[in-house]
């Protein structure tokens, strides 16, 4: 049997058309992911995203193996093939004391996967592959420059209004438009601000020249990559050395009660970053002190509580990702869990059946998503909480006590499988739901 070329298992990385039209607001992991998989399940899907052209800019992202799961399959293989050479290939996690450095556990990594790889690296590098591989391989409509204000429904469609008063409807809208959604709005029928999460994180991504050039530091390049972790009192330091540690990457997660009215991403100053860490092993000053001041981001992180619903009254708006959802980076799920909200909407839609059909598939995607995202999110919490405030005396007696979690229920979920096995019993829960309610509803008046 002859082998078949990548394009021809792209093309043939695709079911039978459903006739759902679909629309995607945002081209970040969560919109393209959710596109992909439309795609790939049948679905007629275009995106508009607000940024004018895509820039490769960023620093770490970490993709665990319940995402590298579903990138796995994407062109049999193809985009893993792709992300591989841009991924950190460091061998464990130094998880360090914070001041006196000594390494308290050693974190063995992941083994590579081809089935479900964990991907870690420059987020830009590798959004880069993704929105490539939706726009060119797949040839999905990307809307560039397009940013919506309105999004509107009724029974039948939703759509969104653009900037020049044009009105493009769908059976379906996808909000995956980040942290600060507009749609939430009309999802909720009040507007939901963000708040702050008592937290920021200084973060740098810059090439190794000054550190080789110190002989304190050249060591953490000259062994390929590596990963080490110096963890404190209400903040943590996380530093990478990445492709073959020609590049470094560090982010300082510490206190901030900052104003979350304000925009959330500034310039960053080196001195400040120092100062922060006054106590702590010399080595991390040191390290912040050979980065280039323009490559410093000061991030001021926004969390929300978990929001009631991320459907609209019809059913044909959903919001998916961080407009839903925003998680704390200590869980590093949040751009994943926006990956699997993205194959499990494909999926409902998928064996929903058809437009008409759309509402029961929006709702069913809700409540299979649901309670595991809520789960999810809460180890960003309790990863920040267990590092945060750690007691080394505990942490001798049981090292592994510190190490990052990794938990098969998190990382061996299966977005589509699950999907399938469960969306006939939940789709029944929630008919038995509906007749219950319009039981009880005077004059047998109907639920929307
Ligand atoms: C410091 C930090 C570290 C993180 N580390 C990790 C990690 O290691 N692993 C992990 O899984 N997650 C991580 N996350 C979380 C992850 O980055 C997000 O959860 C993920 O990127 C969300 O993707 P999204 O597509 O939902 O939203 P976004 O990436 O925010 O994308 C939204 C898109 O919508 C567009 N948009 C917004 N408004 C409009 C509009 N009105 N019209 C049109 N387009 C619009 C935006 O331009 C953007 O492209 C981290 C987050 C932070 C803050």
């Amino acid at each position: 049997m002859g082998s078949i070329s990548p394009s021809d298992a792209i093309a043939a990385d695709r079911m039978a058309p459903t006739g759902i039209k679909v629309i995607v607001v945002g081209a970040g992991f969560g919109g393209l992911g959710a596109a992909i998989e439309c795609h790939r399940q049948g679905h007629d899907v275009e995106i508009y995203e607000a940024f004018p052209e895509l820039k490769t800019l960023g620093d770490i992202i970490s993709f665990m193996p319940n995402a590298g799961r579903i990138f796995a399959r994407w062109g049999a293989g193809e985009v893993t093939r792709r992300m591989r050479p841009l991924s950190i290939a460091h061998k464990g996690f130094n998880i360090r004391k914070y001041d006196t450095g000594e390494v308290a556990y050693h974190q063995l990594a992941n083994e590579y996967s081809a089935d479900a790889p964990t991907v870690n690296g420059h987020r830009g590098e590798l959004h880069e592959v993704v929105f490539e591989y939706a726009r060119t391989d797949l040839g999905i409509p990307i809307h560039l420059g397009n940013r919506i204000e309105e999004y509107f429904e009724d029974e039948a469609k939703a759509g969104i209004v653009l900037a020049d008063g044009r009105r493009i409807e769908a059976d379906v809208v996808i909000a995956s438009d980040g942290v600060r959604s507009k749609a939430r709005q009309i999802v909720l029928g009040y507007e939901d601000k963000p708040k702050s999460s008592g937290y920021a994180i200084w973060r740098a991504w810059f090439s190794n020249k000054d550190m080789v050039a110190d002989p304190e530091t050249a060591h953490f390049c000259n062994k390929g990559d590596t990963f080490n972790g110096w963890i404190g009192p209400n903040m943590h330091f996380l530093f990478s050395t990445i492709k073959n540690g020609s590049d470094c990457c560090w982010v300082l997660t510490h206190p901030d009660d900052h104003n979350i009215d304000e925009s959330w991403s500034f310039p960053g100053k080196l001195s400040e970053a120092i100062d922060a860490v006054k106590g702590w092993d010399p080595m991390v000053a040191r390290i912040i002190s050979k980065t280039p001041e323009s490559s410093l981001v000061d991030w001021k992180l926004v969390y929300r509580d978990p929001l009631p619903t991320w459907v609209s009254k019809h059913a044909r708006i959903l919001l998916l990702g961080d407009s839903a959802h925003p998680f704390l980076p200590t869980s590093a799920q949040g751009a994943t869990q926006a990956l699997e909200d993205g194959v499990d909407i494909a999926t409902c839609l998928r064996l929903g059946g058809g437009p008409a059909e759309v509402p029961t598939a929006v709702r069913a995607h809700e409540r299979i998503r649901y309670e595991r995202v809520k789960k999810v999110q809460k180890t960003g919490e309790s990863t920040r909480d267990m590092w945060h405030k750690t007691d080394w005396e505990a942490v001798k007696k049981n090292p592994e006590s510190i190490k990052f979690p990794r938990e098969d229920w998190v990382f061996k979920h299966d977005a589509r499988k699950h999907a399938e096995d469960v969306y006939e019993r939940t789709v029944r829960g929630i008919q038995q739901d509906l007749h219950e309610q319009q039981k009880q509803q005077p004059n047998g008046a109907s639920l929307p």
